[in-house]
């Protein structure tokens, strides 16, 4: 099916309206300032900053290492089942209000299990969230286990066997944090492991890291999609791959421009990657940390970059296809997007 024409004027109220699936955000990642406060309150946790206002000023971030260095302290409020399910549930209600009809979300049970949070508490909280936000919001949800790159592979192997009393909670596993100097070579057994049992992989690459990370993520990892991907673009063996086997890039675009992996959003090459046919999405990956939630992604990075309904229409019919979701829901939110740009049209 073809998109109808849209009148320019009418793109973003659209990219707003119409329904999507987000598939890469760090649920810890949604903590928003104001819930570090409330939760280190309630939790009796001290915090570094003596206000919303001064937190909010030390996201000022130069690349990947000085956010991760503030976002695993921002985790340290995280504490009981609650606290998980809080967090999961704000951003499920939220996000069901910006038309995300599927989200599937990344969670760091070592930032956890390290304070001596136990694997139980971290999973039972957000877990629940992702049920309760089914039924009051109809939004479907799926919890993704990410390995924290910059630790060993036997403590991806511990991780592995502590998650595996709940297994039916999670879709799948990735990895995540610090990227260079941590290849994914170095995570081939637990990740051959994981695909024995039968967990969907994914793998952050390319975000900071050389094409050669994606390379590894696909071939050592078996990685069925890569999170961001944007430095594919200086490898044209690896861009012809990508193409042809439809391997989706979860790109995250406020997420690149805050963490300057590009210069600024009018030089992303999003564009650039959907025009050479390959199934990147739009994601919000940290939203309270990195400016906004997808559709503020949206809106900017279509603002920056002169993209059109047409391109809108690819990245909604990509974050279907790129999820894990089942056959028979892609199919009802490809229905839901044709309504969305008809009435888009008739506006
Ligand atoms: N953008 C990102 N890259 C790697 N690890 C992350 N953890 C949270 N956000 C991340
Ligand atoms: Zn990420």
């Amino acid at each position: 099916m073809k998109p109808p024409t849209i009148a320019p004027d009418r793109l973003p109220a659209l990219l707003a309206a119409m329904p999507k699936a987000e598939l890469h955000m760090h649920i810890e990642g949604s903590l928003e300032p104001e819930m570090i406060f409330a939760l280190a309150a309630r939790n009796g946790v001290a915090l570094p900053y003596a206000s919303v206002d001064e937190l909010r000023r030390a996201y000022a971030f130069s690349d990947l290492q000085s956010f991760l260095d503030i976002y695993y302290q921002g985790a340290s409020v995280l504490l009981k089942e609650e606290d998980f399910y809080d967090m999961a549930q704000a951003y499920l209600s939220r996000v069901a209000a910006e038309n995300i009809v599927h989200a599937e979300i990344f969670f760091d049970p070592q930032t956890h299990t390290a304070r001596g949070v136990s694997m139980e508490t971290v999973i039972r909280g957000l877990s629940r969230a992702c049920a309760d936000a089914r039924a009051r919001h109809g939004i479907s949800a799926a919890l993704i286990l990410c390995f924290l790159r910059h630790l060993s592979e036997e403590e991806a192997f511990e991780t592995l066997e502590a998650a595996l009393p709940f297994r039916e909670h999670f879709i799948g596993v990735g990895l995540d944090s610090s990227e260079v100097g941590h290849p994914p070579s170095k995570f081939a057994r637990v990740f051959a492991r994981c695909r024995e049992l039968g967990l969907h992989i994914v793998a952050h690459a390319g975000e900071e890291g050389p094409p050669d990370y994606i390379w590894q993520a696909l071939d050592l990892l078996g990685a069925e999609r890569i999170d961001h991907g944007v430095q594919a673009v200086h490898d044209a063996a690896l861009m012809a791959r990508l193409a042809a086997e439809r391997v989706p890039l979860t790109v995250c675009p406020l997420s690149n421009q805050k963490l300057r992996v590009f210069p600024d959003l009018a030089n992303h090459n999003l564009k650039s990657l959907l025009d050479a046919g390959l199934c990147a999405t739009v994601n919000s990956d940290d939203p309270a940390y990195f400016g906004g939630y997808v559709n503020d992604n949206f809106r900017a990075v279509f603002a920056a970059t002169g993209m059109t309904a047409r391109h809108a229409w690819q990245l909604a019919l990509n974050s279907f296809e790129a999820s894990f979701a089942p056959a028979a829901d892609q199919a009802r939110w490809r229905d839901q997007l044709g309504e969305a740009f008809e009435r888009a049209a008739a506006a």
